[in-house]
């Protein structure tokens, strides 16, 4: 029987006995062992993908917001609200039509993947577009909920952090152990935040007998915390991650230095490669930004910067479905063929 996230790990959470389990049946995402590009099957390097795809809404932010509502409603919460770039607006207003609540979430016009907007849109939420960037939409929500009864439900919410720390206990409950190294992608730094701050607690009450490398992974077009200062104007065509100021850019240096792990920045062609391969080859369909953490793998062990025979688990963090325009320019659809046998025969690459 499936459990909701708070009562699998409840004794890890904030939560008491009062506090209202708000839930959509979020975690227990599947830990994928994957074949691996030549480079990591000829080192002996094992990779996983930790699916968040197959949340409730999509993505990783499941885990976050099923904590962050339930202790809004618990506050006496009437509405949430957030900035987004897609996917966190995706998980508040499902959470908060779930909850019977309301939510605003506030989004960058123009640069949020399609599969997103519909979500939000059709949970009922207030959609707010600015003619600006997700790092103006983030300090106007943060002005909003400091001068409305609103309540933040953005990363900058410590509760998010805390579910989504989960996802830590869950690879150590499934592997026996933390990998030796753990690659996501890196937008507002949230995630990287809480996985880190996962591993050290299970380390610290003995669950995991090591502490994994972590390396973060930026588009090479918003890369801040690769170059050590915000990007103006970033850019990438993994939406998700286009952030040129991270939130919790503090969260991530520290689990960088204390794990002697990296943030690099990869290439928009990188990732687009990662996400064909992942689709292609392995079965599993991830949105754009999702696949910046196999094209940061893949870049190290061309390199040969990882350790031979190691475990290697990346943190695929949203659907594919997310972002239907960018599978379609990847794949490129076929134009339609008359209704006979030979021309479909044809078209099926069969002749
Ligand atoms: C698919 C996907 N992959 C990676 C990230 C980066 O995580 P963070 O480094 O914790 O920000 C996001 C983040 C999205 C938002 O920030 C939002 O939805 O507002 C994402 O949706």
């Amino acid at each position: 029987m499936r459990l909701p996230l708070i009562e699998r790990y409840r004794a890890h959470l904030p939560v008491s006995p009062g506090t209202p389990v708000v839930s959509l049946l979020e975690g227990s995402t599947p830990l994928i062992p994957l074949k691996g590009p030549e480079e990591a099957r000829r080192k002996g390097v094992r990779l996983y993908a930790k699916f968040e795809g197959l949340n409730p809404t999509g993505s990783f932010k499941d885990r976050g917001m099923t904590l962050a509502v339930s202790k809004a409603v618990e506050a006496g919460a009437r509405a949430v609200a957030a900035a987004s770039t897609g996917n966190t607006a995706a998980s508040a207003a499902a959470y908060a039509a779930r909850a019977g609540i309301r939510a605003v979430v506030v989004l960058p016009a123009g640069y949020v993947a399609l599969g997103k907007v519909a979500q939000s849109l059709v949970h009922g939420a207030r959609i707010v577009q600015i003619e600006g960037s997700f790092d103006q939409a983030l300090s106007l929500t943060k002005a909003l909920t400091e001068a409305y009864p609103v309540a933040l439900v953005n990363s900058l919410n410590p509760y998010r952090l805390e579910g989504q720390k989960t996802l830590a206990f869950e690879v150590v409950d499934e592997l026996g152990d933390a990998p030796h190294y753990h690659a996501l992608p890196v937008g507002n730094a949230g995630n990287i935040t809480a996985h880190w701050m996962g591993y050290k607690e299970y380390f610290a009450l003995g669950k995991a007998r090591r502490l994994p490398r972590m390396l973060g992974f930026q588009a090479a077009g918003a890369a801040p915390l690769v170059l050590g200062r915000p990007v103006e104007k970033p850019e990438t065509l993994a939406t998700a991650i286009r952030i040129g100021n991270p939130a919790s850019w503090e969260g991530a240096v520290r689990a960088k230095e204390e794990s002697g792990g990296l943030i690099g920045a990869v290439t928009d062609g990188e990732i687009l490669a990662a996400y064909c391969y992942l689709a292609e080859e392995e079965g599993v369909f991830c949105e754009p930004a999702s696949a910046a953490a196999l094209a940061g793998v893949w870049r190290l062990l061309k390199e040969g910067r990882l350790e031979p025979e190691s475990q290697v688990v990346l943190t695929l963090t949203g659907h594919g479905l997310k972002d239907p325009a960018t599978a379609e320019k990847a794949a490129g659809l076929l134009p339609p063929v008359p209704a006979v046998l030979e021309a479909v025969a044809e078209a099926a690459g069969l002749l």
